[in-house]
């Protein structure tokens, strides 16, 4: 993959091109991603087709367990790591685009690997920031129904085909998320990690959110709807940390280090190695 952003990969017949997994699709085949496949409801009362499915789902099993295996496999030597998610709609000229470099330099110079998305938008803006910084600039690409590659800030990519793998590894290697400006991706993104934070599933997990007048009508109808109305408790207001300045991103993490019990190794006074 190219660390140029001058030469990005040119495929001249980009538009024809569809990949489903690893396996070059004609234009006709395209639109049914891997997830799709397996998210495909299928008539109950049409006995063949259950069958097929039954035969499908139980084979799917085995791709779904080496994409794991991939995924761990790529991901085991990453140090310590803040996942960074936002809109891929994102215009590299926008100011929230140079906020993503930002964020992205500034958690790399403080010493974190950065993961995206992989993709455009705040992702490549994120990943700019960390490879420019000289840090670690992943990114977990997803298989969508047109073609797309990683952007070309990415120095270790992986492209995923199920959506739910790809999302354990955004938590699995990842001590915090930070959330720039975004939609439904980015929301349904900042919502799990809020879930998983909720019941416990993750312990010590920041979640910053950059951007206080894009987040703050959210933070509102949270507090004034969803407290208010008994949905979460207020102390669960207390998981979200607003901030603008991507210093703050970096302080509002180390604020609830030590990380993880067991992630890293802890040094001798107990705290961890960066
Ligand atoms: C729509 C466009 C590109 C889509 N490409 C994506 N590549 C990788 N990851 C993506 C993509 N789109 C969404 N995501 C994930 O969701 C978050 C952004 O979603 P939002 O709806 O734009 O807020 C992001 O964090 C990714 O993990 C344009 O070319």
């Amino acid at each position: 993959m190219s660390t140029d952003p001058e030469s990005p990969a040119a495929d001249p017949a980009a538009d024809d091109v569809c990949y489903v997994g690893p396996i070059r699709m004609r234009p006709e085949q395209r639109g049914k991603t891997t997830d799709r496949r397996l998210l495909e409801w299928v008539d109950p009362r049409d006995a063949d087709r259950r069958a097929e499915r039954t035969m499908r789902d139980s084979w799917r099993v085995l791709r779904i367990q080496s994409e794991f295996v991939a995924g761990f496999d790529a991901m085991s030597e990453v140090a310590e790591a803040v996942t960074v998610f936002g809109s891929a709609r994102l215009a590299p000229d926008s100011p929230e685009y140079a906020l993503g470099v930002r964020v992205g330099r500034a958690l790399g110079e403080a010493g974190y690997a950065v993961i995206t998305g992989g993709g455009p938008g705040a992702m490549q803006a994120a990943n700019q920031g960390a490879h420019e910084a000289g840090a670690q600039s992943i990114g977990l690409n997803i298989e969508l129904p047109f073609e797309q590659g990683l952007n070309p800030w990415v120095d270790l990519g992986m492209n995923f085909r199920y959506f739910f793998v790809r999302k354990t590894m955004f938590v699995k290697y990842a001590q915090a998320f930070v959330c720039l400006p975004g939609g439904m991706g980015t929301l349904d993104e900042l919502f799990e990690a809020l879930t998983l934070v909720q019941t416990k599933k993750v312990v010590r997990f920041p979640i910053v959110l950059v951007g206080s007048d894009f987040w703050g009508g959210l933070l509102d109808w949270m507090r004034d709807v969803l407290a208010a109305r008994g949905m979460i408790s207020p102390e669960d207001l207390d998981l979200l940390t607003v901030v603008d300045d991507p210093d703050d991103v970096v302080a509002a993490i180390e604020a609830a280090a030590p990380t993880r019990p067991g992630m890293n190794p802890p040094g001798v006074d107990g705290t961890i190695a960066r």
